[in-house]
């Protein structure tokens, strides 16, 4: 997982500039999205006064000053005033109410629009704001709060190449970045990316109770599991050997292990599969719902 503060190659095979401290960036809905990602960046050297973040929600804007510092907005437009990135993190179903109101502004101004938001399209966005404006779709996950997010980017034809690395220096910031070609998979990768860390913190959840259920105490059980679960995802990181092979050197025939994989194989693979086919397909019915308000 690369930072942003070396200089790396971005998706057209150029090298990236690390995002100007200067920056100001307007993020639009400062609910854990948000927060997740303004918490990264401020780890990783930004200032809270390079954030200005709007939220119709007086309790979530307090929240956002005291805790981080940053700048908060009730409105929208003025949140966006002289931005160089507006981020839309508002829910689906907010998007097109939003992307209308701040249309003239991003007009005017052409900021880089970044979007976080499930399933929305470009197309749609750009639909809605009522220009072809550069758009970078962003499916960012929570973990950007500690540097470990991963993130899948998507660019319109219209985002230039300075844009390009500001979008994917800032993402770098919080995490490991991949460019995606077509836009259709952002619904895959949502499924496994985005949601992703809700699916490992159910399998930490279950781990802990089996644990517990054997007698462990629930510290003990957590710290184990915990442990295992980030040694596992590191050694997988950092080796040259597949999962698969992984496996296989914890695995003693007639073990302990086979015992506990063979268990496993009775269906997770299978769950696996429908709980991200169900994720990208929930994307996709967004998309289609959400995004088609206002069209002809
Ligand atoms: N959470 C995650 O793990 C991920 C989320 N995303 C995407 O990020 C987006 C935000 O998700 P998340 O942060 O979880 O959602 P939250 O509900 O936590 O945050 C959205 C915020 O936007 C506010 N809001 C509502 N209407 C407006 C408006 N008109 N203008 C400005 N702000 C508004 C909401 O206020 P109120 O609560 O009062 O409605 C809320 O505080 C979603 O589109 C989601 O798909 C992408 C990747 C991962
Ligand atoms: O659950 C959701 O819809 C959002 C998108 C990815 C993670 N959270």
């Amino acid at each position: 997982m690369s930072k942003g503060t070396s200089k790396t190659q971005n998706k057209n095979g150029s090298s990236v500039t690390p995002v100007s401290k200067a920056r100001k960036l307007a993020i639009i809905g400062g609910g854990n999205m948000a927060r997740s990602l303004i918490g990264g960046l401020l780890h990783d050297g930004w200032k809270p006064r390079q954030f200005r973040v709007a939220d119709p929600n007086a309790s979530q804007r307090d929240l956002l000053s005291q805790t981080l510092g940053v700048t908060v907005f009730e409105d929208n437009q003025e949140a966006a005033a002289g931005a160089d990135g507006v981020v839309l993190a508002v829910k689906p179903q907010a998007l097109s109410k939003v992307a209308r109101e701040l249309a003239p502004a991003l007009i005017q101004t052409k900021p880089l629009i970044i979007s976080v938001v499930a399933g929305i399209r470009t197309a749609d966005i750009q639909r809605w704001i009522g220009a072809p404006v550069p758009i970078v779709r962003v499916m960012p996950n929570t973990p950007a709060l500690v540097a470990a997010g991963a993130s899948g980017l998507y660019a319109t034809p219209e985002v230039n190449n300075v844009q390009v690395d500001f979008a994917e220096s800032m993402m770098r910031a919080v995490g490991l970045v991949v460019w995606i070609q077509q836009e259709y998979l952002m619904d895959s990768v949502t499924a496994l990316s985005g949601s992703g860390p809700a699916y490992l913190f159910l399998v930490l959840e279950a781990m802990e109770d089996a644990a517990v259920a054997q007698g462990l105490d629930r510290r003990t059980a957590r710290l184990l599991t915990l442990q295992t679960v980030f040694g596992a995802a590191k050694m997988a990181l950092e080796s040259e050997d597949t999962p698969a092979t992984l496996r296989s050197h914890v695995t003693s025939p007639g073990g302990t292990t086979a015992a506990g994989v063979r268990e496993l194989e009775r269906g997770m693979r299978d769950l696996f599969y429908q709980a991200i086919a169900a994720a990208a397909a929930r994307s996709e019915a967004i998309a289609n719902h959400y995004g088609a308000e206002g069209e002809e």
